[in-house]
């Protein structure tokens, strides 16, 4: 059924915002694909006949609710692929991920579903976000296990604040080389400016389909938070014709200008009701901090910057205690 924040939406966008695949799954089905739909917000689409070397390919949105960029992005596109559905040349998992938050417009209901893929969930485990976290690992699982080795993950989201990198991603590290640098590459295709590699997870979606499934995985950021169906396409363009490229199995193309590379030097862990920040709320993502500046203050703890310069990305003391509430991050390539 239709919400009232889905109203004066273009078609494509409202079904996919609701997570109504009938269109679209009716399409490819037509043009002899098996689809499935494993769980409410989920859609499979996959060769009839399994062949080892089709990539497998899960592109997810709305993760967070109110990161409605990639929603219309892929909306579109997905629109459009399966209006020629023979083009697609890889097994396909689209997931929208929190269709509740992206109804209410919030970034989730009750607490951050992106922190909760993993089994250690803490204080996280009891709340409206676990059983979705539930379904989504049990149906990303199955559509892995017994796929080929070429196994994608984008999981498609903005950020809150205004970036010095407007577009970046986060990459795990334990990507294996081969699989990360075919990554890295379609992020740059994908006018993606900055990468930062991440060494261990903090529950992220990404993080899970790297570490447990064997995926060459990202957390892609693509711009601000908005509004849905008023956000500035344009700026989307090469992360479109990337994410069609992939999907229509055609050749990678060169990036304009390489993405730089930065390497994380601290995540900074909020440990209890007294952390504190030093940085503003408002402070832009890749902001510089100089070799000995405090970062945020937690009892006891002191968070200072160590190298002589790190940049802070994702600045936020409103996170709940344990998790993280920023990361510092140190220019490598
Ligand atoms: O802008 C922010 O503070 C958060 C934007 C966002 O949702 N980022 C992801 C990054 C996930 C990762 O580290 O791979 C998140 O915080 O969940
Ligand atoms: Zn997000």
């Amino acid at each position: 059924m239709s919400t009232p924040a889905a109203a004066g939406l273009p078609e494509a966008v409202r079904a996919l915002a609701e997570a109504d695949f009938g269109a679209v799954a009716q399409r490819f089905r037509d043009a002899g694909f098996v689809v499935a739909l494993p769980a409410s917000g989920i859609l499979t689409v996959r060769a009839a006949t399994p062949d080892a070397d089709r990539p497998s390919v899960l592109v997810s949105v709305g993760v967070h609710g109110d990161e409605t960029g990639p929603i219309e992005m892929v909306a579109y596109l997905v629109d459009a692929l399966s209006r020629s559905a023979s083009a697609l040349a890889v097994d396909l998992m689209l997931c929208v991920g929190h269709i509740d938050a992206i109804r209410a417009g919030k970034r989730f209901i009750d607490a951050d579903l992106n922190r909760m893929f993993r089994a250690e969930r803490g204080s996280l485990a009891g709340t409206f976000e676990a059983g979705r976290a539930d379904a989504l690992i049990e149906a990303t699982r199955a559509f892995f296990e017994g796929s080929g080795p070429a196994r994608w993950h984008l999981d498609l989201h903005t950020a809150i604040r205004p970036s010095h990198y407007p577009m970046f991603a986060i990459v795990p590290e334990l990507i294996a080389d081969a699989a990360r640098e075919g990554l890295m590459g379609w992020l740059g295709e994908a006018g993606i400016e900055a990468i930062i590699m991440n060494p261990e997870s903090a529950g992220t979606y990404s993080y899970f389909t790297a570490e447990h499934l064997g995926a060459a995985s990202s957390t892609v950021e693509l711009g601000r938070v908005g509004t849905l169906g008023q956000n500035d396409l344009s700026q989307f363009a090469a992360a479109s014709s990337a994410l069609d490229r992939l999907l229509r199995g055609q050749p990678a193309q060169q990036a304009t200008s390489p993405p730089r590379v930065f390497a994380t030097a601290q995540s900074i862990i909020k440990l209890s009701d007294a952390f504190t920040m030093r940085v503003g709320r408002e402070t832009w993502n890749f902001t510089p901090m100089q070799k000995g500046e405090v970062i945020a203050q937690d009892g006891a703890t002191t968070y200072t910057v160590q190298h002589d310069e790190e940049l802070v990305v994702f600045p936020n003391p409103d996170v709940r205690v344990g998790l993280r509430a920023g990361i510092m991050v140190v220019r490598i390539g």
